[in-house]
């Protein structure tokens, strides 16, 4: 692997989770966005939005993604980094994209399941359920767009990371 592989899709499709497994069988350095910033800004993302908005977070999101964008490695991204041109446009540059898809029951059972309050902050006000559809019928265009590959993050685990490394021939153990 010599480029980085950007990991994309809505809150709950498997990006941090199948990040890490990616990254363990590929013997690759793995970072998650998202971790990495609340890290960096000692305060989580619902702390970040409460007390700067929504437009701060966007911002360090930037930043963040073009910090640890270096070399190779496994990128997993928050949900809603296409929203910005510049960072759909510089993760097709410096790496591939994939796009984990899944259909939103799919995505409502897992967040309802393991929401991570502190992580994912409502982007809506709306119920998850509602939130869930209403946001991916904004973005899915958008992640298509960025995408070199869209991958099925219905499968378990271990299945999407198999289907990630068959779509780009990479070298890993299977
Ligand atoms: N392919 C999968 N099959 C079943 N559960 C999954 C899968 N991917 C992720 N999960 C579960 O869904 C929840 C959200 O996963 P996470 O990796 O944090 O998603 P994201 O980073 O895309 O928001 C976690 O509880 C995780 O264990
Ligand atoms: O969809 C979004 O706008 C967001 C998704 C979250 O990441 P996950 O997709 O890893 O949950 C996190 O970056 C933030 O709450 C915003
Ligand atoms: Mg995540």
């Amino acid at each position: 692997m010599t480029q980085p592989i950007f990991l994309i899709g809505p809150r709950g499709c498997g990006k941090t989770t199948v990040g890490l497994e990616l990254a363990r069988l590929c013997q690759s350095e793995f970072v998650d966005t998202d971790h990495w910033l609340q890290t960096h800004a000692g305060k989580s993302i619902a702390e970040i939005v409460e007390l700067e908005g929504w437009e701060s977070f966007r911002a360090r999101e930037t930043a963040t993604l073009e910090a640890v964008t270096a070399g190779s490695g496994i990128i997993a991204t928050g949900g809603g980094i296409i929203l910005s041109a510049y960072n759909r446009q510089f993760m097709r540059e410096k790496g591939t994209v994939i796009y984990l898809c899944a259909p939103v029951p799919v995505l409502v059972e897992r967040l309802e399941a393991f929401p991570e309050e502190g992580q994912r902050p409502t982007l809506t006000g709306k119920p998850i359920s509602e939130e869930v559809s209403a946001v991916l019928a904004e973005r899915d265009a958008l992640y298509r767009e960025a995408a070199h590959h869209v991958v099925d993050a219905s499968l378990p685990p271990a299945q999407v990371v198999q289907n990630i490394v068959t779509a780009l021939h990479l070298a890993c153990a299977s």
